[in-house]
């Protein structure tokens, strides 16, 4: 059975999953997802759908959440590489407003698990990038919703310049976004 090593990041509740990975002069094996270990991780959550989206390079999807049937995430990157941002939006949190990023590349193939309480997105870094997710809960467009990309006061330094971009290529909804001062977050933080 595949272990899995799970690492806490600066935001809480927010892990970044590193299954063990089998290599041999084929390749690589991984139990991307084994409920058994995840739970062990203190990771109880049942995801109920599995998302797969293709990008170019210079696509940003995000920052996005669902609300209400609000979705935890478990990102893995299938190809290619993104720099991927999960931002705490709990109301009442230690650390509201603030961001985590990561780079997620095909063969470096951490996880990273985005509880719900939180908006993400992502960069992507080279052509052809495959993402797969598992969610929480079931997509539900009437409650889509999301934050600017680009919103001063989180400021997440998105790497344009390393993939030579000006800007990033955005969906038309992804552009008018609201910023997280305009923005009255539907989540609270509960530390228990
Ligand atoms: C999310 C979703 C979308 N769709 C349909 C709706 C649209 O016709 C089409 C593209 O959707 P959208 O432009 O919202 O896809 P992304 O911009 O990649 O959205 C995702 O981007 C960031 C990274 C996230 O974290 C979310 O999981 C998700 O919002 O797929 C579905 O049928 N089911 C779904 O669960």
């Amino acid at each position: 059975m595949g272990k899995i090593t799970v690492k806490q990041t600066s935001l809480d509740g927010v892990l970044l999953i590193e299954p063990q990975y089998f290599k041999d002069s084929r390749g690589f094996f991984v139990e991307s997802y084994n409920k058994n270990d995840f739970s062990h991780a203190g990771i109880t959550d049942e995801f109920v759908q599995d998302n797969h989206s293709k990008s170019q390079i210079g696509v940003l999807r995000g920052l996005h959440y669902q609300y209400p049937h609000a979705q935890g995430k478990l990102v893995c990157v299938l190809k290619g590489s993104i720099y991927d941002v999960t931002v705490d939006i709990r109301v009442g949190s230690p650390t509201f407003g603030k961001h985590f990023a990561v780079i997620l590349h095909e063969d470096h193939p951490a996880m990273l698990f985005v509880p719900t309480g939180f908006a993400h997105g992502f960069l992507v870094l080279q052509d052809n990038t495959e993402v797969m997710y598992k969610v929480t809960d079931f997509y539900y467009p009437a409650g889509e919703a999301g934050i600017h990309w680009n919103d001063p006061t989180i400021a997440i330094p998105w790497p344009l310049d390393i993939i030579g971009v000006n800007s990033p290529i955005l969906s038309d909804k992804d552009t008018i976004h609201p910023t997280l001062v305009e923005l009255k977050s539907p989540f609270t933080y509960n530390k228990d």
